[in-house]
């Protein structure tokens, strides 16, 4: 079927400037995201090189309370902040235990 039997129906014009900031925001935290792995990519390098452990909780336990904070101060949820880093942190660990074991191969 056409598009053209069907058109979309049309949007309301504040739904419409709100997902259009929600993409703009989108696009930055993908951006954001990708700077940040590409710091962690050197991390792990480095720390595969000078043979520390792929995870250090002790940073992390800093990282988390550091955000919490932040959190609260920005109205935003500590325990969904601290969900987000900790689901970051654990792909980071992966990528470092991969680029470890590829180092060793
Ligand atoms: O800072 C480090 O040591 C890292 O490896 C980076 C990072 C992070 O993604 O922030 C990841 C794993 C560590 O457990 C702590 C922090």
């Amino acid at each position: 079927m056409s598009g053209a039997e069907h058109p979309a129906p049309a949007i309301h014009p504040e739904l419409k400037r709100l997902r259009d900031s929600i993409d703009n925001i989108d696009a930055a935290l993908i951006y954001m995201l990708a700077e940040r792995f590409k710091c962690t990519q050197q991390v792990g390098a480095l720390k595969a090189r000078i043979d520390l452990p792929s995870s250090d909780p002790g940073r992390e336990a800093a990282q988390i309370e550091r955000l919490r904070r932040l959190a609260e101060g920005a109205n935003l949820d500590p325990d969904f902040a601290t969900k987000f880093l900790t689901f970051i942190i654990k792909e980071v660990i992966r990528h470092h235990d991969s680029f470890r074991a590829a180092d060793q191969a």
